[in-house]
């Protein structure tokens, strides 16, 4: 199988600090693949990598089966970046900040047109950037990295300072677009955000992956054999834990009536990462 991403033993080290120690992981096309983990983990240091931004201290960094270094100008062609440092020009309206862009690109006026109406900014298209709400803002900056329709779209962070709505509002474009072909790499420490819109997950823990997978198969694999019970008229959660002693009680509350509904206690991502590093995210 060929992968869009592949990252092999990739050490980064900034002066005397290791950023990544070992990293290896892979990207299928038509993936939405998140790379999770806590402040300071490696995220965005992978995303430069990825963009060739910067260069890695050891291993390999492909992109479409490429060393990303060594094809710049091919992988520009076929790469969208959406980061917090992807400034706008605020002076410009928002129709200009991308015909700036299309210019570079070659990309005719119809396709902005296009973009407009696919992120909903058509009606402020003669608004300057600075005048913007954040959501519009986020959503001017994701038309702008996938005007040239790349093949590959990376995230960094995509939803971090917004609101629930306006994220949500992202995750559909998000969708819509994986739907039409667009491989996507994101980060983000939401796990709620990665559950909703990963394929597949990585965590990421001081400079290394801890576990990759779906989101579904990670959290049968670390499920535990503990219950969680609701009683009649009573709607707290109670937590049991596997034993003779909690099959008792729970041919009790059938025997009298009062057992309402029996839970396996799938954990989170959010768990799952304590569970493995014990760490929070
Ligand atoms: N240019 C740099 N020079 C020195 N250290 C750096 C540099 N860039 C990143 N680092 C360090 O490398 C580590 C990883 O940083 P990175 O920005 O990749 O983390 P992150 O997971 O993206 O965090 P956040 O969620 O806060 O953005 C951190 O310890 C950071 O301080």
């Amino acid at each position: 199988m060929s992968y869009i991403i592949d990252l092999e033993n990739v050490q980064k080290n900034f002066q005397k600090k290791t950023a990544l120690k070992n990293l290896n992981a892979k990207v299928a096309e038509g993936e939405i693949f998140g790379f999770l983990g806590p402040s300071g983990a490696g995220k965005t240091t992978t995303i430069k990598l990825l963009t060739s931004q910067l260069l890695p201290s050891a291993g390999s960094v492909k992109v479409f089966g490429k060393e990303v270094y060594s094809n710049k100008k091919s992988l520009y062609q076929q790469i969208g970046v959406l980061s917090d440092n992807s400034g706008l020009y605020d002076r410009l309206s928002v129709w200009d900040n991308l015909a700036l862009y299309a210019r570079l690109f070659e990309i005719p006026d119809s396709r902005i047109t296009e973009i407009l109406d696919k992120v909903g900014l058509t009606e402020s298209q003669k608004t300057e950037a600075r005048k913007l709400s954040k959501g519009m803002k986020q959503r001017l900056m994701l038309a702008r990295a996938v005007l040239h329709r790349p093949r590959l779209l990376f995230l960094d962070e995509p939803t971090a300072a917004l609101d629930p709505g306006t994220a949500l509002e992202i995750h559909k474009l998000l969708l819509k677009l994986n739907k039409e072909g667009t491989t996507i790499f994101l980060t983000t420490h939401n796990m709620e955000e990665a559950d909703k819109l990963c394929h597949r997950v990585a965590f990421l823990n001081d400079g290394e992956i801890v576990e990759t997978g779906n989101s579904a198969e990670l959290k049968l694999k670390y499920i535990t054999d503990d219950i969680t019970v609701i009683l009649k008229g009573n709607n707290e959660k109670i937590h049991l834990k596997n034993s003779p002693e909690t099959g008792r009680k729970l041919m009790d509350w059938m025997n009298n009536g009062s057992l309402l509904s029996v839970h396996t206690m799938e954990p989170s991502l959010e768990k799952i990462f304590l569970m493995l590093t014990g760490r929070e995210l």
